[in-house]
């Protein structure tokens, strides 16, 4: 079943135009990654999911229900970790949790759920004492509370340290293993690399890419860089003759007993077996792959600069790694991680 349907959702805030067109299908039980520089219109497109904004155009079904006309059985049915979420500082940890329990009406052990989330040792403590990443989970803690079918978490990493995060990947892991779908916003590619199926990636309001990482990385593969171990020297001939190779960028010397290409995943066993060929031993060879930093920027920067527009647009080419909109609808995702990886 279809968790999340966003069909046509166009957002406008007086001269802003924080959601542009966004369609959008998230399956039932998938971790979702919403991925977007700031100001791309993620918390916008939450908050159209949980009605507490509503689209200017466009329809949005979450859980079956449509979340305008019947936002409080999506509600009921939702656990929601609010971007810049802050602690009563006042009030315990298990005070915090029993007020979602009220809030929910719900019935639910406030010290089950906050030992869900590893804070059950700190229940008594006032939360005003508790560590940033303590508060994040406290309010994980509070978002779990009724068992919820949906998660929506708004950066739930923001501002914690790589253990933190490590701890709120693993909790979200967990849920997700019990069949809990996840929504989450973030605007930092590694941390939803982790926990993801698929991710969407959002720049100025429109949905530019839907895909898995891997994916993702395919569609961008012209950045791996290929490092060849060969057993002598290479002559300048052979190099040439690698270079003018369908789908190579550029090679390079790595001191005499290797080579650096940069080509596209499907020429790099080209490569390797061309220079067989010319009779340089291969002793070894790895890929590099684009940094997951190069992979976002290279599909959130300026038009111009971006080398997967085409697979951005949906062409023939790429319309199959990189999907977009209608593509990303099926909730399955053709690439794989030996995609990725050049088949020794
Ligand atoms: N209530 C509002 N009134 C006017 N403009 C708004 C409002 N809410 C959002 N915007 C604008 O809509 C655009 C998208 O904002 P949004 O907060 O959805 O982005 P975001 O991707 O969540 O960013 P961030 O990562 O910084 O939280 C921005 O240009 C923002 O200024």
């Amino acid at each position: 079943m279809t968790a999340i349907e966003l069909d046509g959702v166009t957002k406008r805030f007086e001269d802003v135009t924080a959601v542009s067109n966004l369609s959008l299908t998230v399956e039932e039980g998938e971790v979702f990654g919403f991925l977007g520089p700031n100001g791309a219109g993620k918390s916008t497109t939450i908050n159209v999911l949980l009605d507490f904004v509503r689209p200017t155009e466009g329809t949005v079904t979450v859980l079956g229900h449509d979340a305008r006309e019947e936002s409080v059985a999506v509600r009921e049915r939702t656990g929601v970790l609010p971007e810049g979420f802050d602690v009563y500082d006042r009030l315990t940890g298990r005070a915090h949790v029993e007020f979602a329990v009220d809030s929910k009406e719900v019935d639910a052990d406030p010290d089950a759920v906050l030992e869900r989330v590893g804070l059950a040792d700190a229940a008594d403590r006032k939360a005003g004492g508790y560590s940033k990443g303590m508060r994040q989970r406290l309010a994980l803690a509070m978002a779990l509370v009724g068992d919820p079918d949906l998660l929506v978490l708004d950066e739930p990493s923001s501002g914690l340290d790589p253990a933190g995060a490590k701890e709120m990947r693993e909790i979200v892991l967990s849920e997700a293993e019990r069949g809990t779908t996840v929504f989450f916003s973030s605007h930092i590619l590694e941390q939803v690399e982790a926990v993801c199926d698929r991710v969407g990636i959002l720049r100025g309001g429109e949905l530019v890419a839907v895909d898995s990482i891997d994916g993702l990385r395919r569609a961008t593969d012209a950045d791996a860089t290929l490092r060849v171990a060969v057993g002598e020297p290479v002559t300048d001939e052979v190099l040439a003759e690698v270079r003018d190779l369908s789908g190579v960028q550029s090679v390079d010397r790595d001191g005499d007993d290797a080579l650096r290409v940069a080509c596209d995943s499907d020429a790099k066993t080209t490569v390797v077996t061309e220079l067989e060929e010319r009779g340089v031993t291969v002793t070894d060879f790895t890929t590099e792959e684009a940094s997951l930093e190069d992979l976002f920027l290279a599909y959130t920067e300026d038009e111009s600069d971006v080398a997967v527009d085409g697979a951005a647009a949906g062409s023939a080419d790429a319309s199959d790694s990189a999907a977009v909109d209608d593509e990303g609808d099926d909730g399955e995702s053709e690439a794989s991680v030996e995609d990725t990886e050049v088949a020794r």
